[in-house]
């Protein structure tokens, strides 16, 4: 039997007279890389942005590891890539060393763990040569980069992801989906936003298909079934690329 990480049922929401997300019903289990896909403006990010609690729903629960996720005090299970790390202002002059060593120290860690988890997060992405530098003056690729090490940094059961490789190129995005291909095998369960179809077809093993008016849950990565709904929503068929 699996475990549900998430539960969501008859989850509502609108801004003001929009209405975004309709009813809908699913569950995230543990180890899942549940992907999700749609057109722009269909709402994935505020869907995201509910599960994490970050937006209050109208109607409906959402259930993170059996407590209403607007309540949940354990935040050191969960971590959350957001689109262009947008939520940080980069005009801080702060290293990535001490982003990352200070998210650690701030949820609890002591001087010492922090450390060597912050070392096995750069290592893991691969960024130790940039550990010195200051957020403000790196790349938007580097930048992305070092968000995603501070996501993982704390070992967290769930990541959620929004659009996680925009402004990182094609090596570095190959980079990005091994390693979170390997936190998944290692138990990480993933959440992930992203209108790379393809590499969500390649990699997640549930897909949601979210346009206007329609939420499909796909609990198999069966292609053609993708395809079926993805025409439904986009309107013409969509090609993929396998990654
Ligand atoms: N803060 C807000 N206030 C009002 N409307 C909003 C707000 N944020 C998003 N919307 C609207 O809600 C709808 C869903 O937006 P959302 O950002 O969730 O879509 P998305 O699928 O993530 O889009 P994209 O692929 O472009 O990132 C859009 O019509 C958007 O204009």
């Amino acid at each position: 039997m699996k475990e549900i990480l998430m539960q969501v049922r008859d989850l509502s929401f609108r801004y003001g007279k929009h209405s975004v997300i309709k009813n809908v019903s699913f569950d995230l289990f543990k180890g899942d890389y549940f992907g999700v896909v749609g057109p722009n403006g269909s709402g994935k990010t505020t869907l995201l942005k509910l599960c994490l609690g970050l937006i209050k729903k109208d109607s409906g629960t959402i259930k993170l590891f059996d407590k209403d996720v607007e309540n949940l005090k354990e935040r050191t299970k969960l971590a959350y890539i957001s689109q262009k790390s947008n939520s940080f202002n980069m005009g801080f002059p702060a290293t990535v060393e001490e982003v990352i060593k200070g998210s650690l120290l701030s949820i609890g860690y002591n001087k010492k763990d922090a450390n060597e988890m912050m070392g096995r997060a750069l290592n893991e992405i691969g960024i130790e040569n940039i550990r010195h530098k200051r957020i403000g003056d790196l790349s938007g690729g580097q930048q992305q980069k070092a968000f995603i090490a501070k996501a993982i940094a704390s070992n967290p059961e769930v990541i959620f992801l929004d659009e996680p490789t925009v402004g990182i190129d094609q090596k570095s995005q190959d980079y990005f989906y091994e390693t979170m291909g390997r936190l998944n095998k290692e138990g990480v369960t993933l959440f992930m936003v992203s209108h790379d179809i393809s590499a969500v077809t390649t990699y997640s093993n549930r897909v949601i298909c979210i346009g206007e008016n329609t939420f499909h849950i796909h609990e198999k990565n069966e292609i053609s079934d993708i395809e079926t709904s993805l025409k439904k929503i986009y309107g013409k068929n969509m090609g993929f690329v396998t990654h």
